[in-house]
């Protein structure tokens, strides 16, 4: 298997060299040339297996024989030991027809550790059989930077800078990241939005010159590894309930479009998917292209579920290179400037209305949500899945579908927005005392490509004259 950019550029990659690029050359993202299939007989032999089953049949489809099996089978079993859940991604039925998801079991009490952990120990493999180090650079609304944090701290081989925006994350976020204290582990306050974090992080790695001096790596989901590992939560939730004889409903809290993109490629890959449903905050972007067609990038606007707080969707670009009928031109000439936004055809919005439908919640929306579903299940849930659980209650489904919304974040990262919706504060886990004690290490860095540039030529050990 090979792994093309949705922009046309370069050539084409193999998974570990796509796994250690992040992004492609050209700005593209990574995109397999074939999607890989599962027979109906497969995803019956699946269906009750244990997740770390399921994950290395999704794995090894798109590893492409690189990695032996038995070594994808040993990061994934060892990943996912970090669990706290013997069921790893639960499924809690809170209604006749929906269900949740509870992805947050992880390290980071974020469905982000689902990815980060198995994909930092492929990274660290692949590159100590090359004899290489690398610096990874992630930008983050607050979980993706906590995840890498937790399952990249203490790695010889890598160093990783993360960007965060100042001010826009919350207190238990942020300390996830700055009381690492390992030294591997760099955490950068941006001035700006998360919009400037990924803005500076995709700019450093189309330099090139930036880029190959500091062995660059990323580990958002523009790297296609992070949305293949996230594949197999829907086939474990869908297997779960019926699939693949049933379909299955999904009800995404949405903003980079990367986990939601995952859910898009199992369906692809043969998973029965009546519905992926983007449920969005106020910065409703992808809501307003599924309707309107038009995707029109504005400025963030902070709310109370802030990892969401995303005007520019990077895994967008893929479902649009695929509804194009992969034309990388059309792509590259619609999202190389998104000063002006642009339409999507006719053709293409039917075709993404076929398998998507969407909805919004502002933060007065999130909060009644979050005192209903309290109210009516005893269930306290994060303001993110609060956005996917109003989407999913807007969302008409035929009779017999279930609706498996993503339960995205543990409530107690979001204590505040939490208590502001149902009067609850969430018990917080004792694995985040630590985090709310120890003391705290960033550095303040503008929202400027070369300040960050110039901290990370300063601070990573895998740089070179
Ligand atoms: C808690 C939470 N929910 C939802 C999302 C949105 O996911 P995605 O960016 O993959 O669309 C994020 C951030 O990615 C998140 O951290
Ligand atoms: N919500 C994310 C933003 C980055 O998303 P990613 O999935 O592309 O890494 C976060 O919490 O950091």
């Amino acid at each position: 298997m090979q792994y093309i950019s949705t922009r046309g550029g370069g050539r084409p990659l193999g998974f570990c060299d796509a796994t250690l690029a992040g992004l492609a050359a050209d700005g593209g993202l990574f995109v397999p040339d074939t999607y890989p299939e599962f027979s109906e007989a497969e995803l019956v032999a699946l269906a009750g297996q244990p997740f770390e089953a399921m994950a290395l049949a999704v794995l090894s489809r798109f590893a492409g024989g690189e990695l032996a099996d038995a070594e994808l089978k040993s990061d994934i079993d060892a990943a996912m030991a970090t669990f706290r859940h013997a069921a790893r991604t639960p499924l809690v039925q809170i209604g006749p027809r929906d269900f949740v998801m509870e992805l947050f079991h992880g390290p980071t009490f974020a469905f982000k550790d689902v990815a980060m952990q198995t994909l930092a120990r492929l990274m660290d493999r692949i590159l100590k059989a090359r004899g290489r180090r690398a610096t990874i650079v992630t930008a983050t609304s607050g979980d993706t930077g906590a995840a890498a944090a937790e399952a990249f701290r203490g790695r010889d081989a890598i160093d990783l800078f993360i960007l965060y925006p100042d001010g826009r994350v919350s207190d238990v976020q942020r300390r996830q990241m700055t009381t690492i204290a390992d030294a591997n582990v760099h955490t950068l306050a941006v001035a700006g939005d998360f919009d400037d974090c990924q803005r500076i992080v995709k700019a450093l790695f189309v330099d090139r010159t930036f880029n190959e001096r500091v062995a660059m790596s990323g580990v958002n989901s523009i790297n296609w590894a992070r949305v293949a590992a996230q594949i197999t939560y829907y086939l474990f939730g869908a297997l779960a309930l019926g699939g693949p004889h049933r379909k299955v409903a999904f009800s995404v809290p949405t903003g980079n479009f990367g986990d939601i993109l995952a859910g898009y490629v199992a369906g692809r890959m043969g998973l029965p998917i009546e519905k992926l449903v983007i449920a969005t905050n106020q910065n409703d972007i992808l809501d307003r292209t599924a309707r309107t067609g038009r995707y029109a990038p504005g400025r963030v606007a902070p709310s109370t579920s802030p990892s969401m707080d995303i005007q520019v969707s990077s895994n967008f670009e893929r479902l649009v290179f695929d509804l194009s009928g992969r034309d990388a031109g059309s792509v590259m000439a619609r999202m190389a400037d998104l000063s002006n936004g642009f339409e999507l055809t006719d053709g293409e919005r039917a075709a993404m209305a076929r398998l998507f439908a969407s909805g919004r919640a502002d933060d007065a929306d999130t909060a009644r949500l979050i005192g209903e579903i309290y109210a009516e299940t005893g269930m306290i849930v994060d303001p993110h899945t609060a956005v996917g659980l109003k989407a999913a209650r807007e969302t008409a489904l035929p009779d017999g579908v279930p609706m498996v919304t993503l339960a995205t974040a543990h409530p107690a990262k979001f204590p505040d927005a939490v208590e502001a919706g149902c009067g609850v504060v969430p018990a917080r886990p004792a694995a985040l005392e630590r985090v709310m004690r120890d003391p705290e290490r960033m550095t303040r860095v503008p929202a400027e490509i070369g300040a960050v540039a110039d901290h990370i030529l300063d601070h990573s050990r895998a740089v070179t004259a």
